[in-house]
């Protein structure tokens, strides 16, 4: 490439830079004035982000894949929204989780994030309105869902606002080089179980495995210990500095964690939304059968049903329940109400938009 064909290009880059920077700061100044009308009111608005950035991918047209603009779309409202005012969320730590990259992935850079010691303490927090939001795990395509976060979902006053939805890469990682002298490999339980199959065909007889609190406390124990390795991801890598010994050793290629984002507010429709409810159901025969009817009777696609123990009495459960739709819409409507009536007790957990990125 000519020398003079460059630099034409490099000036039409500059003289555009100014104008996304121009238009950048013209749009952060409506955010602000938007700050103000909503006074000392609800600030995150979950649903016209949804809205923001399923218009920008459909009004794209390239050469930028319709991922890409989102995410910078992403960024762009997390610094208006820091101008409103900045967020605070809590999530399980330490830093480094796939919990913090949600958080991340979902809010942006410029949302504050908290590490918290547990699931528990990270509801606790925003409970006591110490922080905006939590974002929690709530299942995993290969392992299944998260007890804790569902038993926390039975007694928490606060209402789903937002869902994020990360492919999970794991890595083996390790202070030096090489897998010989390794004794231990640390990681959370479900990583280790996501993993199971490669640790067997992989791993030298004899090195145990040990579950830690997270998978960033494991890279952070292996970083103090040459003999241990830890199953982590790519932050908790960069973070303490580990060497990666083998990349992607998921045993299922689409592993992916769904995380919940909760707070203090109810969220309007967007046109693709989710609903989701505990319900319990009589103890009798046909019971369960009866309360998930109306579902199917009024064509509402019913995305999750999870039983847990209710805690209540031995033997009874209650059960989780995504269906797609807003509570606020018909058929939802219409298919909860049946199901209230026919339910020993519902709750609406939340209602909010569709994972967008
Ligand atoms: O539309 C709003 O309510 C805004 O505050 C603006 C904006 C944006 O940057 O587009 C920022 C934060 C909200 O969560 C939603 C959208």
């Amino acid at each position: 490439m000519s020398d003079e064909l460059l630099k034409q290009h490099r000036d039409a880059i500059d003289a555009i830079d100014a104008q996304v920077l121009d238009l950048l700061n013209q749009r952060a100044s409506h955010a602000r004035e938007i700050g103000e009308i909503k006074g000392g009111g609800v600030i995150y608005r979950p649903e016209r982000e949804a809205e923001v950035l399923r218009r920008i991918q459909s009004i794209n047209r390239g050469p930028l894949p319709d991922e890409s603009v989102a995410r910078l779309f992403r960024e762009i409202m997390s610094e208006c929204l820091a101008l409103e005012k900045p967020l605070s969320i809590a999530y399980l730590g330490p830093e480094g989780t796939f919990s913090q990259l949600a958080a991340t992935k979902h809010f942006g850079h410029a949302a504050r994030t908290v590490a918290c010691s547990s699931i528990d303490e990270a509801f606790r927090l925003v409970e006591a309105r110490t922080h905006d939001y939590v974002v929690a795990p709530v299942e995993n395509s290969t392992e299944g869902a998260v007890g804790r976060t569902l038993d926390l979902m039975v007694t928490t006053p606060l209402k789903i606002c937002g869902e994020v939805v990360l492919r999970i890469h794991h890595h083996l990682l390790r202070k030096v080089p090489g897998m010989d002298g390794i004794r231990r490999v640390y990681s959370h339980a479900q990583s280790l179980a996501q993993c199971h199959e490669w640790l067997n065909r992989q791993l030298p007889d004899g090195v145990e495995r040990v579950s830690v609190a997270s998978n960033a406390e494991a890279a952070r124990l292996a970083s103090l210990d040459e003999t241990a390795c830890a199953i982590a991801g790519q932050a908790a890598a960069e973070r303490f500095a580990l060497v990666k010994l083998a990349e992607n050793i998921e045993d299922e290629p689409n592993n992916t964690t769904r995380f919940l984002v909760l707070g203090y507010q109810d969220v309007a429709p967007t046109g693709k939304d989710r609903t989701s409810v505990i319900v319990s159901a009589p103890n009798r025969p046909g019971a369960v059968h009866e309360l998930v009817e109306p579902i199917a009777r009024y064509g509402v696609s019913m995305t999750k049903f999870e039983s847990r123990p209710s805690k209540a009495g031995l033997w009874d459960y209650v059960f989780f329940i995504d269906m797609e739709g807003h509570v606020k819409d018909a058929p939802l409507a219409d298919a909860l109400a049946a199901l209230r009536s026919r339910a020993s007790y519902v709750k609406l957990l939340g209602a909010y938009p569709q994972a967008v990125i």
